[in-house]
């Protein structure tokens, strides 16, 4: 059966990242600047009458449904209204590689938000879905607002930004990393000076860097091959905490030679950086 709305649930890349400080709680105070990728997962939303309630239409492998961010999302939303709201099967098509930099399910909270708010014409606006959505992680805002955009904080202050939309090669070394074993690690650069950013931030992304990277690059040999690899042809970086690497090409075919001749056993994608999320895109057509 088709379902009633599908959308997009895009990857984001932190072109940099830097860590600017610890708050009292242990989580890391960051700067850094996101931008969207036309490439991600795919949410198809099917309203079922007959039965109340949210449910998905498969499980997520090694993910229970409950702790699942599309379901949680719902069930955050649903906490905000009173009223009867009709039952919804979600199906999640991932393309994304989960716990790899790249913000899969974040994004696919921030969908699920806008996606049912949508169905359901709850009328919520988007500071409200951004403050719902950061309960659930911090990379969810940037998501829910779908625009390029300086974060600060654990990335929820965001400032719009317009970094150029290069094509990039984005690789997934064969290894998978916990975020939290990243920002635990005791060498890890936790002081880099804040930055000060004009109104009309373009991001030249070449002049930072991702603190995360050293710590990573030493702890996961395939991080550190993969990116010696890719910056033979131009910059390359991790993004989040990894595992995922870019490289950042000034065209769709420099950047398809490259994907071309990648080493055997390393996964990935080509695609270009947007500052309008596909996710917001497509809403708008169909306002
Ligand atoms: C690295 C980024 O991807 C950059 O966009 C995000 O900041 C990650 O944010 P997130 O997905 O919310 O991170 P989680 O997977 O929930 O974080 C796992 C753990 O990493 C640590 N953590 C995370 C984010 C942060 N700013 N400081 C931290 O110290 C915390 O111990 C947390 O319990
Ligand atoms: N719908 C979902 N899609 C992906 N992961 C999910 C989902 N729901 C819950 N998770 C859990 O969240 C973890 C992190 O997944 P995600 O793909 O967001 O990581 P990430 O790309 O490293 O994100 P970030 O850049 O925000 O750290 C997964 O390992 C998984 O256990």
């Amino acid at each position: 059966m088709m379902p009633d709305l599908i959308l997009p649930s895009p990857a984001k890349l932190n072109l940099f990242l830097h860590i600017v400080g610890r708050r009292p709680d242990g989580y890391h105070e960051l700067q850094t600047l996101f931008q969207f990728l036309d490439y991600g997962d795919e949410l198809g939303f099917t309203l079922t009458p007959e039965r109340p309630g949210v449910r998905l239409a498969e499980p997520l492998a090694g993910v229970p449904d409950t702790d699942n961010l599309v379901i949680r999302a719902a069930h955050a939303l649903m906490g905000q209204v009173s009223a009867p709201l009709t039952g919804v099967t979600i199906h999640v098509r991932k393309r994304l590689p989960m716990g790899g930099g790249l913000g899969g399910g974040s994004s696919n909270a921030a969908t699920t938000l806008l996606g049912l708010n949508h169905l359901w014409q709850l009328g919520l606006n988007l500071d409200e879905l951004a403050d719902l959505g950061l309960s659930l992680g911090a990379d969810v805002p940037v998501f829910v607002r779908g625009h390029a955009a300086f974060g600060e904080g654990v990335g929820e202050k965001l400032t719009e930004a317009h970094p150029p939309e290069d094509w990039f090669v984005i690789l997934k070394p064969a290894c998978n990393i916990n975020t939290g074993k990243i920002f635990s690690e005791q060498g890890l650069t936790r002081n880099t000076p804040r930055i000060k950013i004009a109104p009309a931030f373009e991001g030249d992304a070449s002049r930072y860097r991702n603190d995360c990277e050293d710590v990573v690059r030493k702890l996961y040999p395939e991080v550190n091959q993969s990116l010696d690899w890719l910056s033979q042809f131009g910059p390359a970086r991790l993004t989040g905490t990894g595992a995922c690497i870019f490289g950042r090409f000034p065209t769709e075919s420099a950047a398809r030679i490259i994907w071309e001749s990648k080493p055997s056993g390393v996964t990935g994608f080509v695609a270009k950086g947007v500052n309008i999320s596909p996710l917001h895109k497509k809403l708008t057509e169909l306002e």
